[in-house]
């Protein structure tokens, strides 16, 4: 990645924000998504953030993540600020450090499990290759099928294998449970604990589903546009050992 602005000394934190807000809009339709968000996430931690529809946990991901810009305040990765970024350095943060899960799997359905993979590894600094990744989300046999051709459990597991064949610091996931019945999102949210203990990857968990908090290290609970509440988990549960 290129440099960017290094105000402010390193810390454990992985991610750091102050004062963040986002306003979407303009005249009478302002929308105070983000109304003053101060947050550390130390290295390596699984994060969930939990909070009513339309509190703003979706913005703040994507600031975060890069996918869109704040409208007042700072976020530093390590110690580079985000925030101070040019386009061009959002674009190598994103394809150097992150990795994006979403709800809806987002994977092109003319392409194989493997070409969907590898469009996202072509240009990456470090990866594993198409094979490797889905190996560590079971689903190595599967490597030549289509989309089409596989469940939304599947579908989604290919997804996590997409975002972590670059072997990201972090991964993202917005609602990467929603579309999928109870048995097979426990199942991808352990493929999500089991990469956090493999590959040491930070991952941001937006959910609604509230007992998904009993597998963070951190849950941060949203209202409004603000941090309400802050709860470290003294254990981290295993997600099949989740009453759901
Ligand atoms: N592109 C946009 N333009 C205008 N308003 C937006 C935009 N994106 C989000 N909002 C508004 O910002 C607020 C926060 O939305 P956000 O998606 O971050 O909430 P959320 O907590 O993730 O909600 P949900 O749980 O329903 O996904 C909402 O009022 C939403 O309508």
């Amino acid at each position: 990645m290129e440099d960017s602005h290094n105000a402010t000394p390193r810390s454990n934190a992985i991610f750091r924000t102050e004062g963040l807000k986002k306003v979407y809009g303009e005249g009478t339709a302002l929308v105070h998504a983000l109304r003053g968000v101060d947050l550390e996430i130390p290295e390596g931690e699984i994060v969930v953030l939990l909070g009513p529809s339309g509190s703003g946990k979706s913005t703040l991901l994507n600031i975060i993540g890069g996918l869109d810009y704040a409208s007042q305040g700072q976020v530093w990765f390590r110690d580079r600020e985000l925030t101070a970024m040019t386009d061009r350095q959002l674009v190598a943060y994103r394809r150097d450090h992150v990795g994006f899960v979403f709800q809806f799997y987002n994977l092109m359905p003319t392409l194989s499990a493997r070409e969907n993979i590898e469009l996202v590894t072509v240009n990456a600094r470090r990866s594993l290759d198409a094979r490797e990744a889905l190996e560590l989300v079971g689903l190595a046999e599967r490597v030549d099928h289509f989309p089409a051709e596989l469940s939304g459990g599947e579908q989604q597991r290919v997804a996590i294998a997409r975002a972590v064949a670059k072997q990201p610091d972090v991964l993202f996931c917005d609602e990467p449970t929603g579309a999928l019945d109870s048995a097979t999102g426990r199942g991808v949210l352990k493929m999500l604990s089991d990469i956090n203990r493999r590959l040491n990857s930070t991952i941001l968990i937006v959910t609604h589903a509230a007992a998904t908090a009993q597998m963070a290290d951190r849950v941060i609970h949203f209202a409004d546009g603000r941090i309400h509440e802050i709860v470290r988990n003294a254990i981290r549960k295993d997600p099949e050992e989740i009453d759901w």
